[in-house]
């Protein structure tokens, strides 16, 4: 089940972008003549089947009052967790931050840690840098003439950034195929300026702007609290049936692995600090 709904999730998310005749030729609408709609709406509606369930169970807890706190993220894998995987001594900067700011004996990170949590933050920053989910943000049309780096963008045209290129681009990054969180780290020790937002646009993240993520808080308050727990509670290491390390290889029609990521994860805390499931 949790194949499928995976599966379904990405299929979502990989016709998000999708440009079909019909956007053109509006009178097509309906006709599916890329057949696309269909793929869309069977991914939907198994989206919908296995996660409204589960919403609609929470949703009822809290309004009867039988749930009163908030004890689960949701499990999503990120890219960067290969880059450090394959980098062990990054990935031991990053636990070493972890373990200094939070310890290792009586807790897990909590929200108030991210303001000392630099290294990880970088980490997280260089990762929506090199691995964009997707090759392009969000299409816009522009409302009136602009000029853009002296180029005029005449009024009504659709505007698509590439993250790809923005993220790699060589006048901007030095060896910008390296990941190297260092870089997003200003040497001068004070690092409260690691933040995920990018609004010089230098990359993408939450993009800026009026139609920028309204939710870049969560979104930076969810992915540094994935990162951060993940690699505080567990040792990750390429399995050993494998090559000794994580195949980063893009497929050829889109930005995810070509090869799924499988690693092992070594529990690291003691066993009480484990949140337990019923
Ligand atoms: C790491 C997490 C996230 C990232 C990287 C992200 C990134 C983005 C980006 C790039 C856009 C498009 C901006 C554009 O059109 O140029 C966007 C839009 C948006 N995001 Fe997020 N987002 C994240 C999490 C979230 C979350 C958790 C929510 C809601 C709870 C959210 C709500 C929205 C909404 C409503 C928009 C549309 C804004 C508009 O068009 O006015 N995002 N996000």
């Amino acid at each position: 089940m949790e194949v499928k709904h995976v599966e379904a999730l990405f299929t979502g998310l990989k016709y998000l972008y999708f440009s079909g005749v019909s956007d053109y030729l509006p009178w097509l609408r309906g006709w599916d003549v890329d057949g696309k709609e269909k793929i869309v709406r069977e991914a939907d509606k198994t989206i919908k089947a296995l996660q409204n369930p589960i919403i609609d169970e929470r949703i009822r807890q809290w309004r009867s009052g039988e749930r009163k706190e908030i004890d689960d993220l949701i499990d999503v894998l990120v890219t960067l967790k290969d880059d450090l995987i394959n980098q062990p001594d990054l990935m031991a900067k990053a636990v070493e931050e972890i373990d200094r700011v939070v310890g290792k004996e009586s807790r897990l990170v909590h929200e108030s840690d991210f303001g000392s949590l630099h290294y990880v933050k970088a980490c997280v920053r260089e990762a929506f840098r090199l691995h964009p989910v997707y090759p392009f943000n969000v299409p816009h049309v522009s409302t009136c003439d602009t000029v853009v780096a002296g180029y005029l963008i005449p009024k009504g045209s659709h505007a698509l950034l590439s993250r790809y290129g923005l993220g790699r681009n060589p006048e901007v990054w030095t060896d910008p195929l390296k990941f190297d969180p260092d870089r997003h780290l200003d040497g001068t020790g004070d690092h409260n300026s690691v933040v995920l937002a990018e609004h010089d646009l230098r990359f993408i993240s939450f993009s800026t702007g009026r139609r920028g993520c309204v939710a870049a808080v969560l979104g930076t308050c969810m992915t540094t609290m994935l990162l951060a727990r993940l690699l505080q509670c567990f040792t990750w290491a390429p399995l050993e049936d494998g090559k000794g390390v994580i195949d980063l290889a893009e497929a050829k029609d889109e930005l995810f692995l070509a090869t799924p990521l499988v690693a092992f994860p070594k529990p690291r805390l003691a066993p009480h600090l484990y949140p337990k499931t019923n």
